[in-house]
């Protein structure tokens, strides 16, 4: 099938951008290779360091002829899908001697849950700790000792900082090693309606406490579709995973058997030869742009219009959100499931998953199908569905989608579009994702009310004062200013206020969850007001357009009087819990467009100033 134009014209475009940026990238990689990180390189003294706990693997680590893989694990058992982790490595090295290797645990990172932090101050370290994650990852792989990288994540910063970290060695091949998601458990729209009658106090706690632990029950992750499984999705629809790998559950034969493929294979991409898949080939424009239309096509996690650029740029390729736009008026959403729809993951992969979405994304021309996979194919390799047959992990061709009200054929989608817009205008430049939210409500005009905290909205509302058509404006809330928290506790109140009638929307220049969906929201709006941006400028009062359709946010103030307006001087910062620690991040970070990191700003930094050297290969 021919590639569709739009997926074609922003490749293109891509490439061109990243040209000098991506040269140097994989001439940096190539240097790597070259001489760096590797084992031959280290000493006696450095070699035995690292094999002196290494048991009955340290023989054939001594003879230094066989594969050695480094695990990055972001195991902690309070995070439920990161819980199945603690088992892994044993296993894994077993599967690696099977395999005629060894495998070592490089190091741990660790991994915030972002729904135990939600509406709390710890949600101010949530997306610098995927710089952490990277910089720690970082750390593990600096020793040398590995040949082949296995990565351990799930959840939303883990996976973008291990890829990060994992990047800046793309010289070694690496495999991202799934756990799965939760078994279905209290469905997350019956959830958010006890939230919502808690909100305004027609539940008690309890019952709250009851609703909320019936959803989130087990090992694995939370069923919604949010950032944590769209990351599963784009690792997988970038083929840096084993096939059909994303969704099964934790604990089942078919799980473990794809760990123990995963193992085999990254052993087998890790050897030197024609075979060899060292992670900067694998990770191109091309899987970039399939990464950014599997997340429209899902209706996936605003968050990835922030962790994308950030993944790309540590390759080397620089993406932006005119191309994600431009992007989703051509992915059409294909899957329904929370807070898209009231199906979760599991419902998604009973009905066909990864393989019959991305079957049918390459039938309509929509993904590059010739990028290079951890796999032995391409990209239609993974529109095969994994299944056991006789204790045996075996591969079928995907069919046709099982269930039409979750998935359904790029030919006749749920919307012609993938419903992530840019938006702009003299209130900055942000993002709107309009999958869940309803047509109807997609253009809202109102006044402003504002605000610099989620709290300052929770009790307005509770006095009454958000009973009207209204666009909520929480300012304050950007990278620079208090890392960008999500501000997800905030949906079933504005819910609530939408529900009663009234024609409500949000404006941030903070996140949302990708949890988050119904209510109209323009988000991460930038410059921030932290920076002095126009959300400093807005009062009280002021009519506000938000829409859509034009991709528009507006403040409807005579331009004189707007031009004229000082922005109101930022709140103080927020001291405790931490959120002192990762000052040096948030005064020196960048835009969200460009990633939110004050890591990879400076990288470029150096990168740009010694360039021509990595050029001229000195
Ligand atoms: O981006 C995301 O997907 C969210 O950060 C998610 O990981 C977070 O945990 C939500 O808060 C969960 O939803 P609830 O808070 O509604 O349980
Ligand atoms: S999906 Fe979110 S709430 Fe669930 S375990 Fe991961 S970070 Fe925590």
């Amino acid at each position: 099938m021919a590639l569709h134009p739009a997926v074609s014209a922003v490749t293109d475009r891509i490439i061109e951008r990243s040209r000098v940026s991506r040269r140097r990238y994989l001439a940096l990689m190539a240097r790597n290779r070259a001489q760096g990180i590797m084992r031959p390189r280290l000493a006696c003294g450095n070699l035995a360091h690292g094999l002196a706990a290494a048991g009955e693997d340290k023989a054939r680590l001594m003879q230094g002829r066989s594969v050695n893989l480094g695990i990055v694990t972001s195991y902690n058992d309070m995070l439920s899908a990161h819980q199945p982790y603690g088992r892994y490595p044993d296993q894994m090295k077993l599967y690696a001697r099977e395999m005629g290797a060894t495998a070592q645990v490089a190091g741990g990172v660790p991994a915030m849950c972002d729904g135990v932090t939600q509406g709390q101050e710890g949600m101010e370290l949530s997306l610098f700790s995927r710089d952490v994650i990277a910089m720690s990852t970082a750390v593990g792989l600096s020793h040398g000792m590995f040949e082949g990288v296995a990565l351990l994540g799930i959840c939303d910063k883990i996976v973008p900082g291990l890829l990060i970290g994992a990047l800046r060695f793309g010289h070694l091949p690496t495999m991202l090693i799934p756990a799965g998601p939760m078994t279905s458990g209290l469905p997350n729209k019956e959830k958010q309606r006890v939230r919502q009658l808690y909100a305004e106090g027609k539940v008690d706690q309890s019952a709250l406490m009851e609703a909320e632990a019936a959803s989130y029950h087990g090992p694995g992750t939370c069923t919604f579709y949010g950032t944590a499984n769209t990351n599963q999705m784009m690792v997988e629809i970038m083929g840096l995973m084993m096939p059909d790998s994303a969704f099964s559950n934790p604990s089942t034969h078919l799980r473990q058997a794809l760990t123990r493929a995963g193992v085999h294979r990254l052993v087998e991409i890790s050897r030197p030869g024609d075979g060899h898949r060292p992670l900067s080939e694998l990770v191109d424009e091309k899987a970039i742009v399939n990464a950014a239309v599997g997340l429209l096509a899902t209706g996936g996690s605003t968050n990835h219009a922030i962790h994308l650029p950030a993944i790309a740029r540590a390759a080397g390729i620089v993406i932006d959100w005119a191309d994600l736009d431009a992007l989703s008026r051509a992915v059409p959403l294909m899957t329904r499931a929370y807070p898209n729809g009231s199906a979760d993951v599991n419902a998604f992969n009973d009905a066909g998953g990864m393989p019959t979405l991305i079957g049918s994304l390459c039938d309509a021309g929509l993904l590059h199908e010739d990028i290079v996979t951890v796999s032995a194919g391409g990209m239609r390799d993974y529109a095969r569905r994994a299944e056991m047959q006789d204790d045996v992990l075996v591969y079928r061709a995907a069919g046709p989608s099982e269930d039409r009200a979750v998935l359904r054929d790029a030919r006749e989608p749920f919307l012609p579009d993938g419903g992530m817009r840019l938006v702009s205008g003299n209130l900055g430049r942000g993002i709107y994702k309009t999958s869940a939210v309803e047509a109807s409500r997609q253009t809202i005009e109102a006044p402003a009310a504002i605000f610099d905290t989620q709290q300052g909205v929770i009790d307005a509302f509770k006095r009454g004062e958000l009973d009207r058509d209204v666009v909520v404006v929480v300012r304050f809330q950007g990278p620079d200013a208090n890392g960008m928290p999500e501000l997800h506790r905030l949906t079933p109140t504005l819910a609530v206020l939408q529900d009663r009638g009234y024609r409500v929307a949000l404006m941030t220049d903070g996140r949302m969850s990708g949890a988050s969906g119904k209510v109209p929201a323009a988000i991460h709006i930038g410059p921030e007001a932290q920076s002095g941006g126009p959300l400093a400028r807005l009062r009280d009062g002021d009519r506000v357009l938000v829409c859509a359709a034009t991709g528009r946010i507006e403040a409807l103030v005579p331009s004189a009087e707007w031009d004229a307006r000082v922005p109101v001087p930022p709140p103080p910062p927020g001291l405790g819990t931490g959120r002192e620690l990762f000052a040096l991040m948030r005064t020196r970070s960048d835009s969200a467009e460009a990633g939110g990191s004050a890591m990879l700003a400076a990288m470029d930094g150096i990168v740009d100033t010694i360039g021509d050297s990595i050029d001229e290969g000195r």
